[in-house]
């Protein structure tokens, strides 16, 4: 159900009482109605609802009264995501008087429009954290007449502004747009000719700018931790060289270690449920990775959003485990095999997960909430991903513009890794330099790989290119998976997968494979495996509680698996019947 049919109950309307003002004494009283307690940045705020009320309805009625999107909010209720729409409050188990955490997802994009004195204009997202320099950079890069960094003055409400201000300072009361002018735009020459002047505007070629820029010096040394230095920063093993992209991880390695050799520090997005840390180059002009240490994963001890800790050690998605995130981001890469017809760059997958590896690192900025000290209890364990640069998330655009076969490599990932977490918001968009086609890259897939399949939902599913057949070329790719090898190159790496989430990669491959087989579509495959309402069991759930009502004790795992085929054969043929006999 989308957000904007849902409609607000009229009754309720406007009673969110965030003055602390008890309104249960000023409004009629139901049985339904409930007062739940927000917890939000440090201060807790009461709330009347109804019991029946929907998700959508409850963030609606926040997006109403405080102005935060409905797609900014995260809430929390007993460590878990209330992340189903359409499901009630009371499915999720609220009663009155209980607290629920709401986290905001703050945009670490900051839109930007620069005009020229001739009425000329860029329009730019930029990274909150980065400075006025880097923006002139990116004018150089856009427009050919201000290619000299030095000719460039940027003005914002009639002041100048210094290269190393940051964009966040600059924007601070101000969400919106903000208009830069340039002043200068190129340096401008007048040479008299005969009776007239000759204009030159002084500008490097393009080409000569980017060969300039000359990318980075990637250093083949062996990582160590340099005792003068204040941070420590290395790949956890080198079980990563079993990796595809091994070279590419390296680079990234190096070239992280070099910004943070810089001086240039860790810097912690805005966004996300976890701590997540922009990782910059040497230059710290650009952002090289992202960094996610274990223990400040939702739910874990060190987790800067003040999410509460993990009292049984599940995780905020069914199935999931605090501290194993990292893993899964890794595996997630790992498991995404290029294509065969694209085998002269293996380092990147058919669903384009960004290269990513397992690092430890230590450094102050961090968060630390007992205090930092550079010892080795403080070193922190995590994922590293390549940074990659977007205009954007699949949250900020319709999906109607996305190409097919971008949706269509998400939707072989996510099924696959029976991913728990795929939301708009955890697929970038970028263009394609040569052609300017939208390209989505996936990430965030801590989540991926659960023990059961209960908390599986996928955003694509509603997006009008799921309902599309999948190409030869990717039903080709589908069936060179295999579940057997894939958990064998896991184990390789250092992850050997708990059983049950084992069961679900191979459970996932096998409905992948036969769903394609029968030329179903992403949409047909995806809604087996995604519940409609928190109560109700997704059809996979409901093929493995079959099979394992059909096994006796002591039953093999092969024998398991062979009657979940069997059963799952019968579900998709009545599918197949039921489709064709429409
Ligand atoms: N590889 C990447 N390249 C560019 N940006 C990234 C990358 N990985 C994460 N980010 C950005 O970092 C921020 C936080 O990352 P992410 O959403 O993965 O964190 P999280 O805490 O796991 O989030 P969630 O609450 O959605 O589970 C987001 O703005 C995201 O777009």
């Amino acid at each position: 159900m989308s957000v904007a049919s849902v409609a607000l109950c009229p009754l309720l309307e406007g009673s969110l009482n965030f003055s602390g003002m008890d309104s249960r004494r000023y409004l009629p009283q139901s049985s339904d109605s409930i007062t739940i307690y927000l917890s939000v940045a440090g201060s807790v705020v009461p709330m009347r609802i109804m019991a029946s009320d929907s998700i959508a309805s409850v963030k609606l009625r926040i997006q109403s009264v405080k102005g935060f999107f409905v797609k900014k909010q995260k809430l929390v209720f007993d460590g878990r995501e209330l992340a189903r729409y359409s499901s009630c409050v009371r499915d999720y188990g609220v009663e009155d008087g209980n607290v629920l955490h709401l986290v905001l997802r703050l945009s670490d994009l900051q839109a930007i429009t620069v005009r020229t004195v001739c009425g000329k204009k860029f329009a730019f997202n930029v990274e909150k954290n980065k400075n006025v320099g880097y923006v002139k950079q990116q004018i150089a890069e856009k427009g050919q007449n201000y290619v000299d960094l030095k000719d460039q003055e940027l003005v914002c409400d009639g002041e100048e502004l210094e290269d190393r201000r940051l964009i966040k300072d600059i924007c601070k009361n101000n969400d919106g747009v903000i208009i830069l002018l340039i002043r200068k735009s190129a340096k401008l020459r007048a040479k008299p000719i005969e009776k007239n002047f000759q204009l030159t505007i002084d500008a490097l070629d393009l080409h000569e700018i980017a060969d300039r820029k000359g990318g980075h010096h990637w250093n083949d040394q062996v990582i160590t931790c340099d005792p003068q230095a204040d941070f420590l920063f290395e790949p956890l093993s080198d079980g990563s060289r079993h990796i595809k992209g091994y070279a590419i991880l390296e680079k990234l390695v190096a070239s992280t270690f070099q910004g943070l050799e810089r001086g240039n520090p860790p810097l912690r997005s805005s966004e996300g449920t976890g701590g997540a840390y922009f990782m910059q180059d040497k230059s710290g002009q650009e952002y090289v990775s992202v960094f996610k240490p274990l223990d400040e994963e939702p739910k874990a001890v060190n987790n800067p959003r003040g999410l509460p800790v993990s009292v049984d050690g599940q995780g905020m998605k069914r199935g999931t485990r605090v501290g194993e995130g990292a893993f899964r981001e890794v595996a997630a890469y790992i498991l995404d095999h290029p294509c065969s017809d694209l085998l002269d760059d293996v380092s990147i997958g058919f669903a384009g997960v960004p290269p990513t590896v397992m690092v430890r690192c230590l450094h102050r900025d961090f968060n630390y909430p007992e205090g930092f000290k550079f010892s080795s209890s403080n070193i922190k364990i995590g994922s590293l991903q390549m940074f990659v640069k977007n205009i954007g998330s699949c949250e900020d655009m319709g999906p109607r513009a996305f190409p097919v076969e971008e949706v269509h490599k998400i939707s072989v990932l996510d099924i696959r890794l029976a991913n728990a977490d795929r939301h708009g918001g955890n697929i970038l968009i970028s263009k394609n330099n040569l052609d300017g086609r939208i390209v989505l890259t996936p990430i965030d897939h801590g989540y991926c790989l659960p023990e059961n399949f209960e908390d599986c939902t996928f955003e694509w599913l509603y997006w009008p290119q799921a309902r599309q057949p999948y190409s030869s070329r990717t039903i080709d790719y589908i069936m060179s998976l295999d579940a057997e090898k894939d958990i064998q190159l896991l184990k390789l790496n250092g992850w050997e997968l708990p059983m049950e989430c084992a069961r679900t990669l191979r459970i996932s491959t096998m409905l992948l494979k036969k769903g394609a087989q029968r030329k179903l579509t992403p949409f047909t495959i995806g809604s087996m495996m995604c519940r409609e309402t928190l109560k109700k069991e997704s059809v996979i759930e409901q093929i493995v509680k079959e099979a394992e009502q059909a096994s006796l004790p002591g039953t093999s795992e092969e024998a398991f698996l062979e009657s979940v085929s069997v059963i799952m054969d019968y579900y998709l043929d009545v599918l197949v019947d039921s489709n064709e006999g429409r």
